[in-house]
């Protein structure tokens, strides 16, 4: 039986040497030997030890042994993911972690880095994102690649099914790590992966092929959207200036707002404070109207003929 994992790196372009993702679980398990079959002596395991995780240890001793056993060196970044931020935890850790892989790839002089996301990874990403009430950004899913604190990160295993990954690693006899969290199904990754994909598998049998394909439709859209709001922010500037939004459609105002408060803010407004946002731009005809709402973690106000993103409440 023959990798999944490396029929999908065969034609994969990426610079070497590289890293590879390699958390000790199944999926990066099988693109670990892939990616050393590939590129022998040039590949190098990286792992984040999540501090915080009571079997982190046994994880890194697991890694150790598979990497001493394929010859490739192993690096190891430790993270304490404590989230601050609004974030859920699942999501401080994944972007702790980024930024961890991204630190150990730097100090090894490696600019690409493999991760091993799969294509049922890809479906439960976009359910989540549907679940949200996500847009086209959302739906768009993840993406094939990425840089991340300068460093590109891959995803090769996205038309992989899952099952195609354990089915060689069984038939290898290749050990790997379950995380135990995985079947937890307080997170709502884990439910779908345990109940809704099996019933869309029965329902849909090609799911995993028609989902690909609407995700790929919403990341075309979505960058569309994004070069429109390029084209529209080019002439209302930054902060936009409120009468070349008024000149806008409102949907096209609206794209061109939340381009501007993601891309210079990191500032997502819900639907509700969008709406309000476009209301009061339309109603802001006259030279002393005033503008002030709330949006994410920060105000949007008035400031003369423009716009003004402030990220705490300015002083009256
Ligand atoms: N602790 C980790 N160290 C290094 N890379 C990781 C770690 N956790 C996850 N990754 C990388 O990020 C990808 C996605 O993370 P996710 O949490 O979905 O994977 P996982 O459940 O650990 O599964 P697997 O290792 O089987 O891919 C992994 O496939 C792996 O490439």
């Amino acid at each position: 039986m023959d990798n999944p994992a490396a029929h999908a790196l065969a034609s994969w372009a990426v610079s070497l040497p590289l890293g590879v993702a390699y958390s000790g679980g199944a999926d990066s398990t099988a693109l670990l030997h892939a990616a050393a079959a590939r590129w022998p002596g040039q590949v190098h395991a990286l792992h984040v030890h999540h501090g915080l995780q009571s079997v982190a240890d046994d994880f890194e001793r697991h890694c150790a042994s598979t990497c001493d056993a394929l010859g490739v060196p192993l690096h190891i970044g430790r993270v304490d993911a404590r989230h601050d931020s609004g974030d859920s935890p699942e999501d401080a850790a994944r972007r702790a972690r980024y930024a961890a892989l991204a630190v150990l790839a730097s100090a090894q002089g490696l600019q690409d880095v493999l991760l091993a996301q799969h294509a049922d990874d890809q479906v439960e990403t976009m359910l989540i994102a549907l679940g949200r009430g996500a847009g086209l950004d959302g739906l768009a899913a993840m993406p094939r690649e990425m840089i991340r604190h300068g460093v590109r990160f891959h995803r090769p295993l996205l038309d992989v099914p899952a099952a195609d990954l354990r089915a060689w690693l069984a038939a290898e006899s290749i050990p790997f790590i379950e995380d135990p969290s995985n079947t937890d199904e307080r997170y709502t990754r884990n439910r779908i992966r345990r109940r809704v994909l099996p019933a869309l598998a029965e329902a849909l049998p090609q799911f995993r092929d028609t989902f690909a394909r609407s995700a790929r439709n919403a990341a075309r859209a979505s960058a569309l959207l994004a070069e429109l709001a390029e084209i529209d922010l080019a002439t209302a500037g930054m902060p936009p200036a409120i009468e070349a939004l008024q000149s806008l459609s409102r949907e096209r105002r609206a794209n061109a707002l939340r381009h501007w408060l993601r891309s210079a803010h990191r500032a997502v407004p819900s639907e509700a404070q969008l709406q309000q946002l476009l209301d009061q731009v339309e109603a802001c005809r006259t030279r002393g109207h005033g503008i002030r709402l709330k949006v994410a973690d920060g105000f949007v106000e008035r400031d003369g003929p423009r716009l003004r993103w402030y990220n705490v409440a300015p002083s009256p």
